[in-house]
């Protein structure tokens, strides 16, 4: 599946060092999962994590979920180990943190070769830096981390989150150039569904593909509200229809409920229904 059309509503974190989540994680409807060595393990377990998730992704059973690995980052004495470990474990992808620079992806990609590299965009550097980031060759997605970002720009708490707009949209329209995926960053009220709610309906709105998330009580919340709704997909197909029809009768624009249908929107209108299709493909 191109990873595109491949759907990344939801994204969980799960510690490297808890085998009990490592296992949980096998039976819930996520579309990616972030095994996590950085920040969600203490220094105690560092180096067990490793070894406990290596051990899990050999034994499998993560169907269709993407598989993604945070490493530490190189200014920890684990980095280095970290991206060596995981250029060996069953995964799909390895995140590096606090990516600020091409060169911190040059240094991961010399020691993890062809698998694919994700980033974790959380400082003020890589927001000014993320258009150059964004064109590394094995870069295919970003990861908002919006807790770091807050804490390096020191900002207030705000539930529209408007003193980090600057550099989501940055981010945005940095991935969106070089036709990455990007993840929103995390809301940490675990138990607040209706605010995760109302904060994956604006990453939806802005142009995430979805939201990482760090509670299994979360994954409804970001997988209905990063689909595709049955409204929209009926207007897809009615344009798609609509747009045949004017085509047939040597028109080049259709109006729809009163709206113009051009080709443009048709693009969007198939991509609404391949998303769709691909929803619906991993759900079964
Ligand atoms: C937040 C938690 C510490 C809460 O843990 P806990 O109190 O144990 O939760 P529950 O008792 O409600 O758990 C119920 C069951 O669900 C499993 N569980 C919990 N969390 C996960 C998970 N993330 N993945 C899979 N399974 C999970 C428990 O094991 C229970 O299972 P069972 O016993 O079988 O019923 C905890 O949720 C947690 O640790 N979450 C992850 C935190 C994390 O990963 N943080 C780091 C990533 S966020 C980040 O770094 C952001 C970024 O870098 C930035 O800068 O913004
Ligand atoms: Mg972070």
């Amino acid at each position: 599946m191109d990873m595109r059309s491949r759907p990344f509503r939801s994204v969980l974190y799960i510690p490297g060092s808890k085998p009990r989540a490592l296992d949980k994680a096998r039976g819930l409807p996520v579309d990616a999962v972030i095994f996590d060595l950085e920040d969600a393990v203490t220094v105690a377990e560092k180096i067990t994590a490793r070894d406990t998730l290596a051990q899990e992704l050999q034994q499998g059973g993560y169907g269709t979920r993407m598989r993604i690995v945070r490493i530490n980052g190189f200014d920890t004495e684990w980095g280095h180990a970290d991206a060596k470990a995981v250029a060996q474990m069953a995964c799909d992808a390895v995140l590096l943190p606090k990516v600020s620079s091409l060169a911190d992806l040059d240094a991961l990609a010399e020691i993890t070769g062809e698998l694919p590299i994700w980033a974790m965009m959380e400082t003020p550097r890589g927001m000014l830096n993320a258009a150059e980031i964004a064109t590394h060759p094995k870069l295919q997605g970003m990861v908002m981390g919006t807790n770091d970002l807050a804490k390096e720009l020191q900002v207030r708490f705000r539930a529209d989150r408007m003193p980090l707009m600057a550099g989501l949209g940055l981010c945005l329209l940095a991935a969106k150039a070089e036709g990455l995926v990007i993840i929103d960053g995390v809301y940490n009220a675990f138990k607040d569904a209706e605010g995760l709610a109302e904060e994956c309906s604006q990453g939806r709105d802005m142009g995430f593909d979805g939201k990482t998330l760090i509670h299994p009580a979360q994954v409804d919340v970001a997988n209905t509200a990063f689909a595709p709704s049955n409204d929209e997909v009926d207007l897809a197909r009615r344009q798609i229809t609509g747009f045949e029809e004017a085509e047939a009768a040597g028109q080049g624009v259709a109006v729809v409920d009163g709206k113009i249908v051009e080709n443009l929107h048709v693009v969007t209108a198939r991509e609404i229904i391949a998303k769709a299709d691909a929803i619906a493909a991993v759900s079964a």
